[in-house]
């Protein structure tokens, strides 16, 4: 189980020149420092995929870098099985596939080079890293591009191989950052029916999106942040009675704190 507390994490404003007009506006700017996340909760059980939504800005990337151990929050804590990612970030980082926002790919590396790298940092063999490889290129369907560079590789081409590449080492949970934005609807439901097998597999997801048809589809709970808060964190049946109509009803509703 995956239990996240409380957590906060703010950022320093070196320039406040530099910050846009609607973050200068922002109530969560205070002094020199930017508090991008206040107060975020939420738990993720086994088989569970959680949907994490938000406006622009509203502190889901910091959070799930947080969850990742890319960053450290200021307070707050985040448990994965009863240990504590502050405290075991080594640990946490194996227990964890994460698929950040921006895909980062070795691009003079083929996408089979760019996943066997991960592999072999986390200590896997050669061949439970092909076993694994040959896996994942049926259900992401990587097979036409795999051994090809990732210079010159499609948007859903990079994405595809950047979670191929997250959960390489059979991590106990996962954690995509936006998985489906800029994908075509082929692809992105390649990357849905992805996330459906980890959940029948009892692998817990968390996952970020602005599409509201993908939580429908996949989630069984749903989160809602907004300014760096939780304003939402129940089952998916909670969030559609909320406006029975319209999962972007109900989504409104979260945020205007009814
Ligand atoms: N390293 C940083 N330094 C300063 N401010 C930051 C930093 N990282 C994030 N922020 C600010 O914190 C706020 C929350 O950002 P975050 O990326 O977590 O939002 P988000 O909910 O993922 O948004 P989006 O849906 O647009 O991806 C934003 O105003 C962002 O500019």
């Amino acid at each position: 189980m995956i239990t996240i507390s409380h957590l906060a994490k703010k950022f320093a404003v070196d320039n406040p020149k530099k910050l846009s007009e609607q973050e200068r506006q922002d109530p969560r700017l205070s002094g020199k420092f930017f508090h991008s996340v206040q107060d975020v909760s939420l738990t993720c059980e086994k088989g569970e995929v959680v949907g994490l939504l938000g406006p622009n800005g509203a502190g889901k990337t910091t959070t799930l870098r947080m969850l990742s151990t890319a960053l450290k929050p200021d307070s707050g804590d985040i448990q994965i099985d009863g240990n504590s990612v502050v405290a075991k970030p080594l640990l946490a980082r194996k227990a964890i596939g994460f698929l950040s926002g921006a895909t980062g790919l070795y691009g003079r590396l083929t996408g089979r080079e760019n996943i066997e790298y991960f592999g072999q940092l986390h200590g896997m063999s050669k061949a439970a890293i092909d076993t694994k490889i040959d896996e994942l290129s049926e259900v992401l369907e990587l097979h036409t591009f795999l051994d090809r560079k990732c210079d010159n590789f499609s948007t859903g081409m990079k994405q595809k191989t950047a979670i191929a590449r997250a959960v390489i080492h059979n991590p106990s949970l996962v954690v995509l950052d936006e998985p489906t934005t800029g994908l075509d609807i082929m692809a992105a439901q390649t990357v849905l029916n992805f996330i459906n097998g980890l959940k029948e597999q009892n692998i817990p997801v968390i996952f970020s999106t602005h599409h509201l048809g993908e939580v429908a589809e996949l989630c069984d709970k749903v989160t809602v942040i907004n300014n760096g808060r939780t304003v939402f964190n129940d089952s998916l049946a909670s969030f559609k009675a909320l406006a029975p109509d319209s999962l972007h009803q109900a989504f409104l509703t979260t945020l205007s704190g009814k």
